[in-house]
């Protein structure tokens, strides 16, 4: 039996939002793999709500059919299948005017000893929701909360969120996902500093001469332009995903996997984040919306295009040149970059380490590059060591730039879980480490207001690029500047 199939104990868990585009595409998928792998056990209830008048059994029939769509044919056994969906209930219920809340009292009942609520509904009805567990006495005192992102808009508004929550659940009961935390990959980063006697020594400015981090998006805005007009790329992805990377690359090592000992290194790095203000901002920063372009689909509209008002100064793209001020990173950058309808979908964190001092070899053996950690978070997942070699053979002494190239999908046969079957197994575990803490989502808030402050400022626009490139060409020149360049995601 591998670590993933322990059996958790039996829980009842609420998905508020039941019926919601996050519950259909990611939780009920996920949740159906974890039947799967035999980790449910006992009378373990899953209990959808929201408005929708739907009876138990066509939640059932929503959830089949979320299942037939987004999990792979190979993965689905009909009879597995049938035991989860045995496990589902539904209870209508309004979040504003608390009808239906009595019901789903009654139906969780006594219930099983963890009770976990997800909140998959917009946050502007998280407050309306906790409110209701509170008033209707849904919770128990051990009852946990799980809240989706964003957590607010800016770090007023975040701590307004958290405090709502916090009224009704205190913060070890509170697990505010980030779902690039449950990634496999990301979670190997941690393995790959903190279990290798290798790197540690040399992870610091005296052998690292910067950082990249790329999420790449060939999407565009996939039908959420109502979310993501109000938001951009700096809130949707830097204030937590990228940031979330960008600590576990650069924290201390903490005494232990324990959540709060990583949680606290974490916040450290997010506390010595260097501010950017309204002077440097367009030094800094590149803020770039993508234009009609192609995409390996065909051709793609401009962002604008797919905006019912058709205006818009909201960015899809962002790259910032970011620095640390701590006595491990101080001058060295770490250039961030993220955007939707970009050439290609890729996550990854590059490491680039100093040249050599001097070379013994001489011009004829071609040129030294400097090594390289390339961690591949997604697709293909896995961990590339550029290293320098000689070029085999009788030919004098000729260096090679080569990879030591491990590969999870050659080396493990196994399936690459999705981020949220690990993330709600960890909910019903009770285990908060690859969870937001609220200082770290409000330390991480108090990095990008000056950000989005500056912008406002100096009216700084977003930069036209044309969809399926690498963004606009300044965020080239950004790193260009500094006589790097970005690392070849492809
Ligand atoms: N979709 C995604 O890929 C991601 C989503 N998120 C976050 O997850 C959350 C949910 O997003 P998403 O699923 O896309 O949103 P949807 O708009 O698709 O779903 C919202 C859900 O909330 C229910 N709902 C709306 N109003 C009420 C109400 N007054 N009372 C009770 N239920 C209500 C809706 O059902 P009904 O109309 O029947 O009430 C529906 O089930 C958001 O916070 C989002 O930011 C985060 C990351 C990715
Ligand atoms: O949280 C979000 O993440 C997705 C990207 O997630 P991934 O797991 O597919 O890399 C992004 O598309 C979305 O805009 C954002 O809200």
């Amino acid at each position: 039996m591998t670590s993933q199939t322990i059996p958790v104990e039996p829980f009842d868990l609420v998905v508020f939002g039941a019926t919601g585009d996050l519950s259909e595409r990611k939780l009920l998928p996920a949740l159906y793999q974890r039947q799967r792998a035999g980790q449910f056990s006992g009378p373990t209830r899953i209990i959808g709500s929201s408005r929708s008048e739907l009876s138990d059994d066509q939640f059932r029939a929503f959830a089949k059919e979320a299942i037939d769509t987004h999990v792979a044919k190979e993965h689905i056994d009909e009879d597995d299948l049938a035991h989860f969906l045995e496990r589902l209930f539904y209870v209508p219920s309004d979040a504003k005017s608390g009808k239906g809340y009595d019901n789903l009292k009654r139906k969780i009942g006594d219930g099983a000893e963890v009770r976990a609520f997800y909140l998959a509904v917009a946050p502007g009805i998280f407050g309306d929701i906790v409110d209701k567990i509170d008033r209707h006495g849904l919770a128990t005192p051990t009852s946990r909360i799980i809240v989706e992102k964003p957590i607010g808009r800016s770090l007023e508004t975040a701590r307004e969120v958290n405090e709502t929550i916090g009224r009704v659940f205190d913060e070890t009961r509170v697990f505010r996902i980030d779902h690039y935390l449950g990634k496999e990959t990301v979670q190997n980063l941690m393995a790959l500093r903190f279990a290798n006697a290798l790197y540690e020594p040399l992870w610091n400015s005296a052998h690292i001469d910067h950082v990249q981090i790329t999420v790449a998006e060939s999407v565009g805005l996939e039908g959420r332009a109502e979310y993501y007009d109000k938001a951009g790329a700096l809130r949707d992805m830097v204030q937590n995903h990228i940031l979330q990377l960008l600590c576990l690359m650069a924290m201390e090592a903490p005494a232990s996997m324990d959540a709060d000992a990583v949680r606290d290194e974490k916040l450290k790095v997010l506390r010595a984040l260097k501010p950017i203000h309204p002077f440097n901002a367009e030094k800094l920063t590149v803020r770039g919306q993508y234009r009609s372009g192609a995409s390996a689909g065909g051709a793609v509209k401009g962002y604008t295009d797919e905006l019912a008002s058709g205006v818009s100064n909201t960015e899809t793209f962002v790259a910032v040149k970011a620095e640390i001020e701590n006595w491990r990173w101080a001058g060295v950058p770490f250039y961030l970059r993220t955007g939707k309808r970009l050439a290609a979908r890729v996550s990854e964190i590059v490491i680039e380490f100093k040249p050599i001092p001097h070379s013994i070899f001489g011009e004829q053996a071609g040129r030294v590059f400097a090594n390289q950690l390339v961690i591949r978070l997604q697709p293909d997942e896995g961990v590339k060591q550029w290293l320098m070699i000689k070029d085999p053979g009788p030919g004098g002494m000729r260096l090679r730039h080569v990879p030591l190239d491990m590969s999870f999908a050659q080396a493990f046969d196994v399936r690459n879980p999705d981020a949220y079957e690990r993330l709600i197994m960890d909910v019903i575990r009770g285990n908060q480490t690859l969870f937001m803490r609220r200082d770290e989502v409000e330390e991480a808030w108090r990095w990008i207001d000056p950000i989005v402050a500056a912008w406002e400022e100096r009216s700084q626009n977003v930069q036209g690029y044309t969809a399926g490139t690498w963004g606009p060409s300044a965020a080239i020149a950004l790193i260009e500047r500094d006589g790097r360049t970005w690392h070849e995601s492809v």
